[in-house]
């Protein structure tokens, strides 16, 4: 659905809500290795750590956006097996988020529960790293296009961190090999879908503010509602800014892995889902993430080389292995008991 064809469907996105303004990075060029877009993703990535990545003139980006489209059609097939079906395929945080996760199961910022169903779809069991799992019919059915969609996203990721370990002056691969396809990790494709809102409140809250713990999103939206908390902004309702989204583009945004790698140098923001705006709040709104998770292999300590800054008397180095991070985080975030905020972001010029 990231198309033209599918924002032609949607509501408009209004003009008048403000927006966050971060740059429209072209794929090609990236693939291409121009500088100058490079160096506007790599500030990107440390000012607000989230930036729009423009598919289209590039072959693979556009077979990926055909491919989201597909992404979007299952998860219509998904959500409508309905709820008592889906339940049977129930998710199991926090070491397991694979499956299905109703509405109101995690808590929003405003205390009340989440408003958006999510499916996870487990990675290695679409790669086949792992013995295959029991999926719902839909799922089991197009395999091989989900298989086809994680393919191409990690082909994206894996240029967009190339890129990074320049600017960061790091050895080639030495981020990206961190999250090779090939190794078990926790990476997956998040269907969601939050129903027509009926209440009138303006800021009703559907997924809460939250930074993604893995390495790197790759996002599709259609219908507004994504925010995010600008850099040196206090968490007050006044200060959250809308992602517009935009046909042919995903959404990129940095995970707290990538901070704790980089020593802070990259940046995970606060973002959180609300009720579309406009007249987007009587549409049904999907989104499909790909969530790119380190492999269980890889270490969550901080990368050497670069312009990574070296721990500094008193710091000490993360020890915990990927998992048993991971859970701590996942942990904090259903529970609510650690205030999730924004991470890193010192600014350091690129090499
Ligand atoms: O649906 C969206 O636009 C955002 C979803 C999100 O932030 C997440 O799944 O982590
Ligand atoms: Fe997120």
């Amino acid at each position: 659905m990231p198309t033209e064809k599918c924002f032609d469907q949607a509501p408009p996105f209004p003009e008048d809500v403000p927006k966050l303004s971060i740059p429209s990075i072209s794929l090609l060029n990236l693939q291409n290795g121009d500088s100058e877009t490079t160096k506007e993703m790599y500030e990107a990535c440390q000012v607000d750590g989230f930036f729009i990545l423009d598919l289209s003139e590039s072959h693979e980006g556009e077979i990926l956006l055909q491919n989201a489209e597909q992404m979007f059609e299952l998860a219509g097939e998904v959500f409508a097996l309905g709820s008592e079906i889906l339940e049977t395929f129930a998710y199991q945080p926090p070491h397991d988020l694979t499956g299905y996760k109703s509405t109101g199961k995690l808590k929003t910022d405003d205390g009340k529960l989440d408003l958006i169903e999510m499916y996870n779809i487990n990675q290695d069991d679409m790669v086949g790293n792992s013995p295959p799992r029991r999926n719902p019919d839909p799922i089991q059915r197009h395999r091989e296009n989900i298989k086809e969609f994680i393919h191409l996203c990690h082909s994206v990721v894996t240029i967009i961190q190339h890129r990074l370990e320049e600017q960061l002056g790091l050895e080639p691969d030495q981020l990206s090999s961190l999250n090779s396809l090939h190794d078990q990790s926790d990476t997956s494709v998040r269907l969601l879908r939050t129903q027509t809102q009926t209440v009138t409140k303006e800021n009703l809250i559907a997924l809460g503010g939250h930074t993604d713990i893995g390495t790197i999103t790759l996002l599709f939206n259609v219908v507004g509602g994504l925010q995010v908390l600008p850099a040196n902004k206090e968490n007050l309702p006044a200060n959250w800014r809308y992602i517009r989204p935009q046909p042919n583009c995903a959404i990129v945004n940095i995970g707290d892995t990538t901070v704790e790698w980089t020593g802070g140098v990259l940046r995970s923001s606060l973002h959180r889902v609300i009720k579309p705006p406009g007249e987007q709040a009587h549409a049904v709104r999907q989104s499909v993430a790909y969530l790119v998770r380190p492999c269980q292999s890889a270490s969550m300590s901080r990368l050497v080389g670069g312009i990574v800054p070296s721990l500094q008397y008193g710091e000490r180095d993360e020890t915990r292995s990927v998992k048993e991070w991971a859970a701590w985080r996942s942990r904090q975030v259903i529970s609510g008991e650690l205030k999730p905020q924004s991470r890193g972001g010192i600014l350091r010029r690129p090499v």
